[in-house]
């Protein structure tokens, strides 16, 4: 049987993790090595030459799933039909910058956005910001898409993920395959927690088998939330490759489902779940089925990641606060 090609949308397609992902999602790692893809790249009148040149080079690949490519700087076009937008196209922080700097300069462009998703996506439409300040970002964008689900706009924190475990896997020797359940809280800023106190390596609780708690203080959390401003430090630009290859696991995982006994970490509106105020998108543990997630119920919340949760909520309440004072949501 022949499946009808599903509509990806990716802003900023013409930007360094455009360049990485694109091939990626044209290749079928985003949605299943059975799916049909149609790209629409959308980006801005400066970005739309580059954006074509990128095209060239997908159509050189002759990937089997790519079923066609447009390119637009109109966001209504970008987004018709869209069954799936990753949300890329920002201003990145250069040396120096915290991610919240980025909060004017970048807000202005997820609200038209939202609306363009609103008016002419797909009834389906699964949303995912990459773009910093992502979770905020994604919280305007919402906003300004009040006929879709408040649910379908997330927030990526899977880099965040992906780096905690393999800072865990690199301290205890483990694979990192056996480390699972982890968990990141909160905001994609230097505030986010990463919560060993659940996670498992080859089924021994991670944080009992570690039993440092100063390496996960000093060392661990530091080094997994600061990861960003540090690829800055040594590339010269910010993390693109491990970004792409983040939101390819972000999607693939919400469409594909969580496998059975794990978790991953999503940037989703608060239920309310674990003190976080309703509507704030916060980082927290969920599993996912179906084409469709939950927080994980139930975790004992320690004191250690008690007041850690609580400081990055805290800042995404500010952040909410200062979108909602220059008019964004
Ligand atoms: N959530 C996360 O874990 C991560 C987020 N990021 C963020 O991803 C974003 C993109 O990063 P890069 O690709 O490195 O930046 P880049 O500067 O290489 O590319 C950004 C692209 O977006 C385009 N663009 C700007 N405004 C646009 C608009 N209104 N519509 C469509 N396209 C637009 C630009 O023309 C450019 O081609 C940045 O905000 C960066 O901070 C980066 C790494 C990880
Ligand atoms: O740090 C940045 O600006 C880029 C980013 O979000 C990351 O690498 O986590």
């Amino acid at each position: 049987m022949t499946r009808t090609p599903v509509n990806v949308t990716v802003t900023g397609a013409a930007g360094q993790i455009g360049y990485a992902l694109l091939f990626r999602i044209a290749s079928g790692h985003l949605l299943g090595a059975d799916v049909p893809v149609k790209l629409r790249l959308l980006e801005i009148p400066q970005g739309l030459k580059a954006a074509e040149g990128t095209a060239m080079e997908l159509d050189d690949c002759a990937f089997p799933l790519l079923k066609g490519i447009d390119i637009t700087d109109d966001p209504n076009v970008g987004f018709a039909g869209a069954n799936v937008a990753l949300l890329v196209g920002a201003r990145p922080r250069t040396k120096g910058m915290e991610r919240g700097d980025l909060l004017s300069a970048n807000g202005g462009i997820f609200k038209p956005q939202g609306k363009a998703i609103n008016d002419n996506a797909a009834d389906d439409i699964k949303v995912l910001v990459v773009g910093n300040p992502a979770n905020t970002n994604a919280l305007i964008a919402q906003a300004a898409a009040p006929d879709v689900p408040a649910e379908r706009f997330t927030a990526m924190t899977r880099l965040d993920h992906n780096r905690a475990i393999s800072q865990l896997a690199a301290k205890t020797g483990a694979a990192v395959s056996d480390i699972k359940r982890l968990t990141i809280w909160g905001n994609h800023s230097a505030t986010q927690y990463p919560d060993i106190f659940h996670a498992e390596i080859a089924g021994k609780n991670a944080a009992e088998t570690v039993n440092d708690e100063a390496w996960l203080a000093d060392t661990f959390i530091p080094t997994v939330a600061k990861r960003g401003a540090a690829i800055i430090e040594a590339r010269g630009a910010s993390s693109a490759a491990s970004a792409a290859n983040a939101a390819i696991d972000h999607v693939h995982t919400w469409v594909n489902g969580t496998a059975e006994g794990d978790w991953t970490s999503m940037g989703i509106p608060s239920d309310g779940s674990y003190g976080v105020p309703e509507g704030l998108i916060s980082s927290f543990p969920v599993t996912t089925k179906d084409g469709r997630y939950e927080i994980v119920q139930g975790l004992d919340i320690n004191e250690f990641s008690r007041a850690r949760i609580d400081a990055s909520v805290k800042e995404l309440a500010e952040e909410r606060d200062a979108v909602r004072g220059l008019g964004l949501i």
